[in-house]
């Protein structure tokens, strides 16, 4: 982190294989921001969000996501970065074959966590944290949607991440559960200082929760903007 600063791009720019993106992308988050990110279909979100965890590289510009350099980004670095960044998809993407507690242990077990004490408290911490203590032996199917983003949320906060970045994470979800999910996630960023990014097309759920709006819009990222 270089001060409070979690997210520093400065001039960047964004490509899909040949396809300049979004050019000269400035962005800066810190620590506690909870930032809504939006823009058309095709405006570049995803792969804005794509440049903070490492899977797309940086074409020129600077960039530096909780203390990495993203332009020297090698391989090799990219899961130690992925360890601070908590991320959430639309679609929960938890294993359909194992239990939850399963699920969080196997994600602990990738990252490097040994200890059996450990792992188990940190599996309780986390589902405790997002109100699910009591689903830790059933299958993901035995969850609702808004359960299982809960749990994708949980999962997110293992490593103890600067930052979350979250694709869409209330698509599949009604707007009452929906509501649910903003409200855990703005929990998250004021209670634990986590910084928060939600790519959204929600205009409902954001002015229900006002707060900082980046624009992906004609190849460019509007800081700070303004939803009518
Ligand atoms: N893997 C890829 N290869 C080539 N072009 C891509 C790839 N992924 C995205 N693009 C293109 O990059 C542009 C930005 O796409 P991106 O997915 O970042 O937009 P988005 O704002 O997230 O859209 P949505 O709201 O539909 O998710 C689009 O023109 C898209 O077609």
């Amino acid at each position: 982190m270089i001060g409070n600063s979690i997210i520093k791009l400065t001039g960047v720019d964004i490509f899909q294989q040949k396809h300049l993106v979004l050019s000269n992308v400035n962005l800066h988050i810190d620590k506690n921001d909870f930032v809504w990110l939006i823009g058309q279909t095709g405006s570049g979100k995803s792969s804005l969000l794509k440049i903070l965890y490492g899977d797309l590289s940086i074409a020129s510009g600077s960039g530096y996501a909780c203390g990495y350099d993203l332009g020297k980004l090698a391989d090799r670095d990219v899961p130690f970065l992925r360890r601070k960044l908590g991320i959430v998809f639309q679609d929960f993407q938890l294993l359909t074959d194992r239990t939850i507690e399963q699920n969080l242990h196997f994600v602990l077990n990738a990252t490097g966590w040994t200890d059996k004490k450990l792992v188990t408290d940190r599996t309780l911490d986390v589902l405790e944290k997002v109100g699910l203590r009591s689903k830790l032996k059933k299958m993901p199917h035995e969850l609702s949607g808004g359960e299982q983003q809960r749990v994708v949320i949980a999962r997110a906060l293992l490593n103890d991440p600067e930052i979350i970045l979250a694709d869409e994470p209330t698509g599949n979800l009604d707007p009452d559960t929906s509501e649910e999910i903003v409200m855990l996630l703005k929990q998250i960023s004021q209670q634990m200082g986590t910084a928060v990014v939600v790519a959204t097309h929600d205009y409902h759920i954001i002015r229900t929760f006002p707060s900082r709006i980046i624009k992906c819009e004609n190849g460019k990222v509007l800081e700070d903007v303004q939803i009518a």
